[in-house]
Formats: C-alpha cells, structure tokens, sequence
C-alpha cells in the first residue's frame, strides 16, 4: 500500500509544512534528481530549481543505466525526481527510457516526482489516460491556462504559460476504459482549445496522482515567457508538499552523488599529443601583444587586407558585431590547420619557410581538447585594451562539426548525404569542406569601425623593436592613407565575363515545399518543436585560365558581396581549398576576456521594400507564429548557456526585438551568461580541464557545447538536427556553421555563416583540368513551425538567398 498522502485526493500537505531551510549555512543542500530526454530546454528547468527552491540538482540522461543497476539504492540519494520535457511520444520506450521505472516503483521505494511536458505525459500514460494527438500542436504558444486553485496551484487560480506540445493526455478516453482501480489521476488545471467548428477540446495541464506523490504539469514553467512569479510559487508548492510526502514517511535523501551528470555519452579520450606539436609551432607567440595605432587612418579593411596579403595565401578577414575589422597579416611562424570529419585527421601545416606538414588521426573531442590547451599556454596578457582581438585563431567551424559535438555525435560520414550539387555534378571541384579550419595569426590589423581608429599589432617580440614589423606596416599604412582616396573600386570588367558564365541551380519549389510538409509532419508527431529547413543553391563558374585572375577572383566576389549586402559580421576566408565569402547579419557567442558569454539568435525574417518600414515590419513580426518561432530558439538559447553558466548565471537581455539588418528586417534575442569556474553548468561540471579562469577555455567550451546554432537547427537540437539530416539529405558544409576568433588574451566572437556563399574543391586553388569549373555554394532557409504554410516559407528562403545570390549575376542584367 502506497503511503497515504490523503484518501481523497485532495490532501493538503503544504498547509503544515515549514518553509525549506535548503541553503541556509548549517543544512546542506537537499538534492533534486533530473530525468534529461535531451530536450534543449533542460538546463532552463535545473536552473529554475536550483534558483527557486535551493536544491542541488543531478541530471542523468534517459537512456543511462541506474548506477550499479540498483534504482532503489540510487534513488535514496535524492529528495525527489522531475521528469523533464523532450521530443518524441511517451507511447515509445525509448523516448522515455529510465522515466518508466519511476511509475513501477514499490510503494516502499517511492519518492515525490514532477513531470513536465514529456515526464507529465508519461505519468498520465502509465496511468490509462492515452497520449494522442492535438488537434494541432502549440509550439512555444503563451496561453493562460485555469486552475483548481489547490494543492499545487494553491493562491493561483490561472497564470500564462508557454506550451512546446503536439500531443496531450486524452482524459474522455481514460474516462471511459473499464479499469479495476478507479481513477488514479486528479486533473487540477486545463486549457479548453478551439478546434475549428467542432467542439472545443479539453487539454490538461496539470495532474496529481490520488495516492502516489506524482505530479505532473503539461506546459514549461522554465519557458521566459511563462508567469515567472506564477511558476515559481507552483515549484515551491510542489517542494513543500514533497517534503511533507518525504517527512510522512520518514525518507531523506543523502544527498547526491559526487557526478553531477549521469549519461552514457561522456568517454574520456587521451591527451592528444599534436597539441604540443601546435604548441611547438607557436614558439614565437609571446606574452604580450605589442601594438602601435593611427588615428582616423580612413583606410577600409579591404584595403589593408590588399596592402599585406597576397591573392590566394591564407588570409581572414573577420568584422565583427559591425564594430572591429580583423585583418589577418602572415609572419614567418604563420600556419593553418584543418581537421577533416570523414577521416578523423587534423593536419597542421606551416605556410612559410620549410612548409612543414603534420597529420595526426584524433577525435573531435580531442580536437577542442588540443584548441584549450594552445589558447590557455599561449595566453598573451596584454595589448591594447580596446581591441578585442590580440593574436590567436581566426577561421570556421562548419555545420556537421556541430553534429558530431552533439551527445549522440552524429555522424555525417553517410555516402548518401553528399552537397545538393555534387550529386547533380560530374564536375572535379566539389568537395566537402574540413570540418574546422584555422589560421594562427601571430600579426593582424584591426579597424574600431566606430572612431577609424586602425591598429597594427603583433605577438611576435622582435617585432616590436624599432624598425622592426609593427614600425615598417605603420609607414605602410601611413603612406597608402596618404595616396588613396577611399573609394569603392567597382570590379564589374573583371567578374562579369567569369559570371556570364555561371550556371545556377536553385532548390526545386515542389521538392522544398514538399520538405516543409515532411517537418510539419515530424512536428506534428512531437518529434520537434520547430525545424530550421534550408536548401542549397549552386553556381557553377569556369575558373579563369589566368593564375593571378584564378587567385583574386574569391576576393573581388567578396568585395562585390560586401557592397552589395554590408552586414555585422561580413568576412572573407581563403584557407587553402576553401573560399568563403560572408555577409552574416547574426552573432553566435561573443565572449570577453573577464567572464561574460553572449549569444543573439535571430528568428523571424521581413524582406525590406520601399513600403516595409521597421514599424510595419515590428507589426508583421509579432504574429503568434513570429514570436513563437523566436521564443522556443531563446529557450533553447538560455538552456545552452545555463548548460555552462549554471544556475543564477544567465540573464535574457532583449527579448523578441526587431531590428534593421539592411535588406532585410530581423527579430533578435540577446542572452547573456557569467561564467564562474567554481559554480560551473551541468554540461561542463566535469571537464577537469575547466577549473580555470581563462576565458579561452570557456569561450571554446561553450563553443563545442552550443554547437550548432540552434537557430539553425530548431529545438529540441539533436532531435530537430536527426531530422533535418533525413529531410535535407545533403550536408550544409560551411553554412549554418559559425566563423569568428580565438582571441590569446581570452576573448571570442563568432557570427552564424548564413547569407554565405563557399567553394571548396582542389581546382580553385591549383592548377585547373581542362574545362573544370568552380562550384560556389550558397544555403538559406528558415524556421518551419505548424504555422508555417509552404509558400510563406518558399519566399522566405529565396527572400534570404537573394542577398547573397544577386552578386552572382553580371552587373549589366537587371534583377
Ligand atoms: C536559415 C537562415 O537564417 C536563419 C533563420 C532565420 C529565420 O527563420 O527567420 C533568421 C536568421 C537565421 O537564424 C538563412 O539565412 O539561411
Ligand atoms: N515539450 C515536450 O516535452 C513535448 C512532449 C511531446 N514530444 C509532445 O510534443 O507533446
């Protein structure tokens, strides 16, 4: 027999219970243990626990084992369990693995439960209510919900809260099956949902067992657009009446084990020895960044980059937040490495003197492993205090090296997931891009686009002495800002018979519209909440027969681009095979060198014409289904960053806020996280590695937890990715992966690489076949919700596509 929490069903457990003393100096804190379906919301839930009741919080994974296969001996630890939100249908075991086990628990071993969204859809199906279908699913929708105004909703008799389901608890059908027990399940909140001309469907919110201490809520209390205050009083009343269950029966948790994460994804791989190769090549890096600055230089970084880097050598030029100009400039120790997903091998290669080249096979952990050690070894202590960039890395991290970061690391091996146009290509010059490729930059030039202010700057010692690098760029710089006017060459002679050439192949309309009702459908399903779709476009140019023209033409495409499409974070990388050219309106993560993270996803996109203004576009933009696709994309946002800010560290900025982004007008949200190395988040607990106070470490930790972006991905991330890889069937490459800097004095910016065209094949670079063509790639999509309807979407995507593909049309045909 089950311990009695009142006969009725309407037990008032709370009403005796003193108020939690957890956190409070003497006790220790009592613990919570977290049921994870690998939903991008669960660190949102942890933190809001941890913030609002005082626990410490375990979270283990939903296909992990019980520890030493005992859940009874496991489970003593804890307090009480919550079951959180997740993707999939509660009908299937797999999507709620180890959540089952709770619900065939002896009466003896029970221990209070909270479910939310899946856990709560879970605790109704095990108890003859069946999941089925909404009539049409409420993906990040605030809706206010009302109340029985007891037990846990005492003193809250309706609040607003956001809902991320397809499926609901179908309580007439439970109503009606014939069942030996009577029923289980109190319903204590509901919302009535229209359903066209039929009659109104009752959806329940939120539930407690007569009997057992389980409680479940259908809705995310953790959403920033749930009633905080609302919310926060509904967990306290679910703790208080969890530790009336808890002191009823005499259990007390001993508090939790020392892992703070429980999965069976987390191996640990060995030090990977090319990192002291890395360090080795990097001897020349000192500590400090010497620098000298010319005022108001009116020189652009075009042609500074012009001044110091030749056509084709390994150059990056980064802006970043449309504030700093990063001009890479090669020095005698510069060298690049690329590390290739399909074979697993980084190869690090030295661009001057003897041409060195190393190839090692290590993992994708190991790679990010080898990245700390370099930036956390080389650190150089200072520079100029204004510039956010004093020497390191400057490159990319390309969309499938964000799936294999993923928990599960999906593979993007598959023969089958080839480009869009490498199937359709017989052609030498496609290639899949390295996964990740850098250039070390010991010597660079940066412009604060805000005062003009340009600063020549280097890590290397000697060249700090008089005469030495630093002196001679400056007279360099002096002298062409004497003689050059700024002006904006126009390159028309030079890329309009390479152009007039092109042949262009775009997504299908039929076969995209086609993939919007295959994400529809998943969304339906409860696999995903929201599924960022895209397609590629491809061009197919002859390369120039010239070498110099073979050389230069990626840069002067570059330059047309970022006249033709000037955005915050236009850049250009020419890093061997691969040529890319940027005009990305949107930043990933920003880091500083003390503490902060920053991340400003952006969702919900309006084409600018004469007519749309930003107020009109303000008003297009708040439409539930704008608003919603932005809301569930800074969820998931807050839950990555929680995920290494932990608990109390992450703080939503601007929320839903439309913003100009030249041709287009865009809906932005801005997340800011404080990283405390002794207070880390759960996804970085146990990284040993992490109990330092260098920001590069946690600058390129929360970039190998966050990837990829998620407004590129959808939410629920690794769901929302497995998807998209079917309904896609290609590989993105560079586009939706994220390009930026590693900064030695600890910073980083990186920008989503979208609004992007890339190439990436040996005939670019080398000596060309006859009649071999070079095969530029250009991706765009968008946010596919319930709500999305197939033409919306379809011009949606070209909307975003033409910003990059009009510079691929000759200057004299009109668009
Ligand atoms: C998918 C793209 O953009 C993404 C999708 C957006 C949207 O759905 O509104 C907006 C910005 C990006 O996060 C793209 O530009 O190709
Ligand atoms: N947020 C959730 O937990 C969603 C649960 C389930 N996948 C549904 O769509 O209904």
């Amino acid at each position: 027999m089950a311990p009695l929490l009142g006969t009725d069903g309407t037990w008032d457990g709370g009403a005796t219970c003193s108020p939690c003393k957890a956190g409070s100096d003497t006790a220790p804190l009592k613990s919570i243990l977290y049921v994870d379906a690998y939903d991008s919301f669960s660190y949102n839930v942890v933190a809001m626990l941890e913030e609002t009741l005082g626990v410490e919080v375990t979270v283990m994974t939903i296909d992990s084992d019980w520890p030493d296969g005992n859940i009874h001996e496991f489970l003593r630890h804890y307090e009480a369990i919550v079951l959180g939100p997740g993707p999939g249908n509660p009908n299937l075991p797999k999507d709620v693995g180890i959540m089952q086990d709770i619900w065939n628990l002896k009466d003896a071993e029970l221990l209070p439960v909270f479910g939310i969204c899946l856990g709560f859809q879970s605790l109704c199906l095990h108890h003859d209510t069946p999941i089925e279908r909404l009539p049409y699913p409420l993906h990040g929708q605030v809706r206010r919900i009302q109340t029985k105004a007891k037990d846990v909703f005492e003193n809250i008799s309706s609040l607003e809260v956001t809902l991320y389901h397809s499926l609901y608890a179908n309580l007439e059908k439970s109503n009606g099956l014939q069942h030996s027990s009577s029923k289980d399940l109190d319903f204590l909140a509901s919302l009535s949902l229209e359903n066209g001309s039929g009659p109104n469907t009752q959806v329940p919110m939120a539930v407690r067992h007569c009997r057992k201490p389980f409680w479940g809520v259908q809705f995310h209390p953790e959403s920033c657009k749930s009633e905080k205050e609302a919310c926060k009083t509904l967990l306290r009343n679910w703790w208080q009446l969890a530790l009336k269950f808890n002191k009823v029966v005499g259990r007390n948790g001993y508090g939790p084990l020392p892992d703070a994460i429980i999965s069976p994804n987390e191996n640990t791989t060995p030090f990977p020895n090319i990192a002291y190769d890395m360090l080795n090549w990097s001897h020349a890096t000192s500590t400090c960044s010497a620098y000298r600055s010319l005022a108001r230089a009116n020189l652009t970084a075009e042609a500074i980059s012009d001044i110091f880097n030749s056509p084709g050598s390994p150059t990056v030029l980064f802006q970043s937040n449309g504030r700093y100009s990063i001009v890479s400039v090669p020095s005698p120790g510069s060298w690049r490495l690329k590390y290739t997903l399909e074979t697993q091998k980084i190869n690090i290669l030295q661009l001057h003197g003897d041409k060195k080249e190393i190839e090692k096979s290590i993992s994708v952990a190991q790679l990010w492993d080898a990245l700390r050690y370099l930036m956390v070894m080389k650190k150089v202590d200072s520079g100029s205090a204004e510039i956010p960039f004093w020497g390191g890395f400057l490159g990319y991290f390309s969309y499938e090296l964000g799936l294999a970061c993923l928990p599960h690391s999906m593979k993007t091996s598959d023969s089958s997931l080839l480009s869009e146009n490498s199937k359709n290509s017989t052609e030498s010059s496609v290639d899949d891009p390295p996964g990740v490729s850098l250039l070390w930059c010991e010597r660079s030039i940066v412009i604060d686009n805000e005062d003009g202010n340009v600063v020549v700057q280097s890590t290397v010692e000697s060249d700090d002495l008089p005469a030495g690098w630093i002196d001679e760029a400056l007279q360099q710089l002096q002298n062409h800002a004497l003689n050059t006017a700024a002006g904006q060459e126009d390159d028309s002679t030079f890329l309009d018979p390479i152009l007039r050439e092109g042949i262009m192949s775009t997504p299908e309309e039929a076969t995209y519209k086609q993939r919007i009702a295959a994400c529809q459908a998943e969304l339906e399903a409860g696999e995903s909440y929201e599924l960022c779709l895209t397609g590629e476009t491809s061009i197919s140019l002859p390369i120039p027969a010239k070498e110099t023209d073979r050389l230069e033409f990626p840069w002067k495409l570059y330059k047309r681009l970022r006249r033709y499409n000037p955005a915050a974070f236009s850049a250009f990388m020419d890093l061997g095979d691969t040529k890319v050219i940027s005009s990305s309106p949107e930043c990933f993560l920003n880091w500083d060198r003390d503490s902060t993270l920053e991340m400003k996803p952006m969702k919900g996109t309006v084409r600018k014409t004469p007519e749309m203004t930003l107020e009109k576009a303000k008003e297009v933009l708040s439409s539930t289904k704008e608003m919603a696709e932005n809301l569930m994309i800074a969820d998931l946002i807050r839950h990555d960053l929680y995920g290494i800010c932990g608990s109390g560290g992450v703080h939503v900025e601007k929320l839903l806020e439309v913003e100009d982004h030249g041709r287009v007008y865009q809906m932005i949200t801005h997340v800011k996280g404080e990283v405390r190395p002794d207070k880390l988040g759960c996804s970085v607990r146990h990284m040993p590695q992490l109990r330092t106070s260098n920001m590069a470490a946690h600058g390129l930790t929360a970039l190998q937890r966050c990837l990829p972006p998620g407004s590129m991905t959808g939410a629920p991330k690794e769901r929302s990715c497995m998807h998209l890889q079917t309904i896609e069937a290609r590989k993105r490459g560079i586009y939706s992966g994220v390009m930026g800097y590693l900064d030695l004095g600890g910073g980083g910016s990186f920008s989503v690489l979208i609004r992007t065209a890339f190439t990436s094949g040996s005939a670019v670079s080398k000596e060309p076949k006859d009649n071999s063509r070079q095969i530029w790639r250009i991706g765009a999509g968008g946010a596919v919700t319930t709500l999305s309807t197939a033409e919306g979407e379809w011009q949606e995507m070209l909307t975003k596509l033409r910003t990059v593909q009009n510079i691929f049309t000759p200057s004299d045909v009109s668009l």
